[in-house]
């Protein structure tokens, strides 16, 4: 199976381009192989970039545990990169359908390559039935959360897919690496949720850090930027154009006030092509 890593603000996937590539009869124990930093290719998952009935291409996005998620923010910007670059649609406008339908991406190419994207990420859900989530209020907001021993004030938002976001003091391993585990599988998720935790630096910047459901830290999470915006206003906290800082880079977020949308502005990678043994 040829394959593409590629990374969008250090959060790197296996890319497939099924196109070309038959799509792997039980993906989900391919990621878990292809995933592993010393066994395997290494990475927080795969993406299979497909063809579309309704879009320029489809992306199924498997976590670094076989789960398969809704949507993948940072995924996307690679995905539509690599549409453009390896000319399955030559445009620099691209449609492209995921989890939560069909998405819209502007591409910003130089040197004939698309290095950054910029993605309508469409509007966050909010309902507490629909993030999913037990905890009430549509959305929970600074809702108090038992948990390690801890009381965190939780703000959920789903983009298609589950964030919990604690806004914080100090962000270190003990709350990424202890609590965040514990929140993605709390009872409260029933389909469990990835954990944000955010350092506010003013209203238009913030610092991030968090724990995915399905692939544990990642230098990088799209969707859970995009929801740390909307989850800056709802709180009151921060504005709704803002800079995330993240371990693995910066992204750019837009809570558009005109048409509910969010937009995420961030840079895609190629990294490197190879052949993986097929089953
Ligand atoms: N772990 C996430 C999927 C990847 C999201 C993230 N890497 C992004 O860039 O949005 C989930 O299970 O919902």
């Amino acid at each position: 199976m040829r394959f593409t890593k590629m990374q969008g603000a250090g959060n790197d996937y296996v890319y497939v381009n099924c196109f070309q590539e038959p799509v792997p009869a039980d993906p989900a124990k391919v990621s878990i192989a292809v995933s592993d930093r010393h066994f395997g290719i290494g990475s927080d998952g795969m993406i299979l970039i497909c063809p579309s009935e309704v879009a320029d291409a489809k992306m199924r996005m498997f976590n670094a545990d076989g789960s398969e998620s809704e949507m993948c923010g940072n995924g996307l910007r690679c995905v539509a990169k690599y549409v453009y670059d390896h000319g399955i649609a030559r445009k620099p406008e691209l449609a492209l359908e995921t989890g939560r339908g069909i998405l819209h991406v502007k591409l910003d190419v130089q040197n004939d390559k698309a290095v950054r994207a910029t993605i309508d990420m469409g509007e966050p859900i909010l309902k507490s039935e629909m993030i999913p989530t037990t905890l009430p209020g549509d959305p929970p907001i600074n809702h108090p959360l038992e948990v390690g021993g801890r009381t965190l004030h939780v703000t959920c938002v789903s983009m298609g897919n589950p964030h919990c976001i604690s806004f914080v003091e100090e962000l270190d391993d003990a709350l990424v690496h202890g609590i965040g585990p514990l929140v993605e599988k709390h009872s409260v998720f029933p389909r469990r949720v990835n954990a944000e935790f955010i350092r506010i630096n003013s209203r238009t910047d913030a610092t991030m850090r968090v724990w995915e459901r399905g692939s544990g830290e990642t230098l990088a999470c799209g969707t859970g930027a995009c929801a740390v915006c909307v989850a800056g206003v709802l709180t009151g906290k921060m504005d709704r154009k803002i800079t995330i800082h993240l371990l693995g880079g910066d992204l750019e977020l837009h809570w558009s006030e005109a048409d509910n949308h969010v937009y995420m502005t961030g840079p895609a990678v190629e990294v490197f092509s190879g052949e993986w043994p097929s089953e």
